[in-house]
C-alpha cells in the first residue's frame, strides 16, 4: 500500500481551494508505491497526483525534486509537472506533511519488458540525461558507494536470516567495490537512480512517460544505465537477457554516445548498483514490522544479480558489441 496518511474531506477541500484547478470530482488512494502517500485527484480542471511526502523523504530535498521535474519538462522530457497554487507555490502542507500536486500521466507500466521496451527505455534514459544538463540545483547521491557501508552495518549480525553467510559476502563486496569505484572518473549529471519498470509508462510499445524522481541526484550517468540494466534485463530465473541488454545499451548510445571509459566501467557499476538495491531491500526486509501494509521486496533477487556481475569480464556480458 502507499497511503500512510489519510486525508479527511474537509482538509482536502481546504487544500484544493489554494489552486486554480476547479472543484473536486473524485479522490482515491493509490495502492502502488512504497515511499510516500499518493492519491489520484480528479477535479473539474483535470486529473492530478497528490503526494504527501512521508518520513523517508527529507523535506530539504523537495525543492530539488520539484524544480527538477519542471526543468526536465521544459527540456522535452515527459514527466509529471508540479502544479503551483494561486500564490505560485508548488510545495505546500497537508495533514501536517509536505505535499504537492503533479500532473497525471497516461500509460501503464510493464511487468516483463520486451527487448523493444528495453530499447525505448535506453533512449528515454539518455534523453533524461541530456535534458538534465544545466539544472542549477545539486543533490549528492546518498545511496552511492559512501552510503553502502552504513546500510551494511545496519544489517550486520541479522542478514543470515535472509541467506547464510550474507554478512561476509557483503563485507567482501564492499571492500572490492569501494576500491574499484575510487578508481573511476566518469561524466556526471542528474540521474533518476530508480528507473525500474514500475516507474516507466507505456502506451502500447511507445514509452509515454517517466515518474517517481524521489531518488534523483547527481552521479555518474553510466551508473543510471547500470541500475536500469539490472532492473530491466534479467529474466524471472535471474539469467541476464543479452538481447534486452544490447537493445538498451545501443539505444542509449545512439542518443548519448557512451565514452570508452563508461563502457569499460559498466560491469563494476552494475555490480555496485546490485549491492545498493540488495542493501536497501535487506534493511527494509529486516526492519519492516510483521503485518506492516508494505510490500517487502526480495533482497535475494539482487544477490543473484550481484553474483552474475562478479563473473562479468566486460560489457560484452551485457550484449555490448565492441
Ligand atoms: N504523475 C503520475 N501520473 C500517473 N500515475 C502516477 C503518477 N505518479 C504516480 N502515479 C501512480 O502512483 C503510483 C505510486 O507512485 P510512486 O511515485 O512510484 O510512489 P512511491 O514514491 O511511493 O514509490 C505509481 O505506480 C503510479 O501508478
Ligand atoms: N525500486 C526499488 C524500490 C523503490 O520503490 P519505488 O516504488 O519508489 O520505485 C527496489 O526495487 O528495491
Amino acid at each position: 500500500m502507499a497511503v500512510y496518511t489519510e486525508v479527511p474531506d474537509d482538509e482536502l477541500a481546504a487544500f484544493v481551494v489554494a489552486y486554480d484547478i476547479g472543484e473536486v470530482v473524485s479522490f482515491k488512494g493509490i495502492a502502488e508505491g512504497v515511499e510516500n502517500s499518493n492519491y489520484l485527484l480528479a477535479t473539474t480542471g483535470g486529473r492530478f497526483i497528490l503526494t504527501l511526502y512521508e518520513k523517508r523523504v527529507d523535506p530539504a530535498d523537495l525543492p530539488f525534486f520539484l524544480e527538477l521535474l519542471q526543468h526536465l519538462s521544459a527540456n522535452g522530457l515527459t514527466c509529471p509537472q508540479p502544479v503551483a497554487g494561486r500564490d505560485g507555490e508548488a510545495l505546500r502542507k497537508l495533514c501536517g506533511r509536505p505535499a504537492a500536486l503533479v500532473t497525471f500521466l497516461d500509460g501503464v507500466s510493464v511487468r516483463r519488458p520486451t527487448a523493444a521496451q528495453c530499447a525505448a527505455l535506453g533512449s528515454a534514459l539518455a534523453n533524461l540525461h541530456e535534458a538534465g544538463k544545466g539544472f542549477g540545483l545539486k543533490r549528492p547521491n546518498a545511496l552511492s558507494v559512501s552510503g553502502w557501508r552504513p546500510l551494511a552495518e545496519a544489517a550486520r549480525g541479522r542478514s543470515h536470516v535472509v541467506a547464510p553467510g550474507l554478512d561476509e559476502t557483503i563485507a567482501a563486496e564492499l571492500d572490492a567495490l569501494e576500491a574499484g569505484f575510487a578508481t573511476l572518473s566518469l561524466p556526471e549529471g542528474v540521474i533518476h537512480a530508480d528507473l525500474f519498470p514500475n516507474n516507466v509508462f507505456f502506451l502500447g510499445e511507445e514509452l509515454s512517460g517517466l515518474i517517481d524522481f524521489y531518488f534523483a541526484c547527481d552521479d555518474w550517468l553510466a551508473y543510471d544505465l547500470a541500475i536500469c540494466l539490472n532492473a530491466w534485463c534479467f529474466e524471472p530465473d535471474q539469467s541476464f537477457n543479452v538481447t534486452k541488454g544490447r537493445a538498451m545499451i545501443e539505444a542509449y548510445h545512439a542518443a548519448r554516445p557512451l565514452l570508452p571509459e563508461e563502457i569499460e566501467a559498466l560491469p563494476l557499476l552494475a555490480r555496485g548498483a546490485a549491492l545498493r538495491f540488495l542493501l536497501t531491500r535487506l534493511v527494509d526486509w529486516l526492519d519492516t514490522p510483521p503485518g506492516a501494509l508494505v510490500k517487502k521486496l526480495d533482497p535475494l533477487e539482487y544477490l543473484k544479480k550481484l553474483r552474475f556481475h562478479q563473473q562479468a569480464a566486460d560489457a560484452t556480458a551485457f550484449g555490448w558489441r565492441a
